[in-house]
């Protein structure tokens, strides 16, 4: 038996840390929605119990360092599940680029083991799962729009933001999510409101969901990497109604209204960045998140 996951990139509208916490990892409260690029993850069931993991792209680890794998191997040792499977992934969404291409192939991989072993659990019960492999995981199971706190591993679904485009641009710089979150100096933040950014979202409100995107890891990202601030820059002066680093970076999002506005700003780009994609959101996640078996492909 085989089935096919999407395994869309995210962006977060907004990115607070309240605080450190004793397990080293850092408190935050962020508003992070689901983008129309996606990694494509084809899974096929095997008799033997080995998970094997093939990556389109050689230089991401295919090894227990690929985080589709550690989807693979956590649920097979927790359900002892005495099957294995063939992981493929086709990978789109740029690598260590703030859009949580890793977790959310292991997000798919988990949604699709589920549903090829017959394991019936529930999406809270992946999410869950997903949080033992990192903490953006848990956020891309489902998909949509959220509120992600704690570690990021807490998760509210709110409305999902008016529709827009997307134009994405990476520089080829990859950054370690890890130093990032170091470099922060937590004395010196400056918070999102992210209250006012939920209620925007709710009114539908695009204006001020520009005027209030906000994340406090760009500044750390930004003073490492002057490239992304480049990024920012032009992005702003070919027209993007709001702009800002996506996550640890070094990804730079603009929010785009009008299709016509989007070739100009979407070539602009492409005149000094060879990583730029326009996309739309995935408004409501589920249903196009659902694995596909062999006989739909
Ligand atoms: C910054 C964000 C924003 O969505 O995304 P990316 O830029 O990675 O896409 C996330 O918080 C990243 O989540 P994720 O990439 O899953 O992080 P993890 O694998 O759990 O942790 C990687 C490392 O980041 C740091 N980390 C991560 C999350 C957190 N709340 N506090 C932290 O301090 C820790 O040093 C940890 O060892
Ligand atoms: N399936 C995967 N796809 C991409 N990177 C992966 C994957 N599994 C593990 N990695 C590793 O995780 C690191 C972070 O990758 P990624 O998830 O793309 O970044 P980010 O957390 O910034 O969104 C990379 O350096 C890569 O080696």
């Amino acid at each position: 038996m085989k089935c096919s996951v999407k395994a869309p990139a995210k962006i977060n509208l907004s990115l607070d840390v309240l605080g450190k916490r004793a397990d080293g990892y850092h408190e935050v409260e962020m508003i992070m929605t689901t983008v129309d690029l996606a990694d494509r993850i084809d899974l096929t069931e095997t008799t033997d119990r080995r998970i094997t993991v093939e990556v389109s792209e050689g230089f991401v680890p295919s090894d227990h360092r690929n985080l589709a794998w550690q989807a693979g191997d956590l649920l097979q040792k927790r359900y002892k599940v005495n099957k294995g499977a063939h992981i493929y992934i086709t990978k789109r969404i740029p690598v260590a680029a703030g859009l949580a291409g890793g977790s959310s192939d292991a997000a798919a991989t988990l949604r699709g083991l589920n549903e090829l072993w017959g394991l019936g659990l529930s999406l809270d019960e992946l999410a869950k799962l997903g949080g033992e492999i990192g903490s953006d995981v848990p956020f891309c199971v489902y998909g949509g729009t959220a509120i992600a706190t704690g570690r990021g591993e807490i998760i509210r679904h709110i409305d999902s933001p008016p529709p827009f485009w997307v134009i994405l641009a990476k520089p080829p710089t990859g950054v370690s999510t890890a130093d990032i979150y170091r470099g922060l100096k937590l004395d010196a933040i400056e918070h999102p409101d992210t209250r006012a950014m939920e209620a925007a979202i709710e009114e539908q409100d695009f204006d001020e969901i520009c005027s209030l995107l906000h994340n406090v890891l760009e500044s750390v990202t930004l003073d490492l990497y002057p490239e992304v601030d480049n990024i920012k820059k032009q992005m702003q002066k070919f027209g993007a109604d709001g702009v800002l680093m996506s996550g640890s970076g070094p990804t730079v999002f603009g929010l785009v209204a009008k299709e016509s506005r989007l070739n100009r700003i979407y070539n602009g780009l492409r005149g000094f960045c060879d990583d730029v994609h326009a996309v739309r959101l995935i408004r409501s996640s589920n249903t196009c998140l659902k694995p596909y078996k062999d006989d739909m492909l």
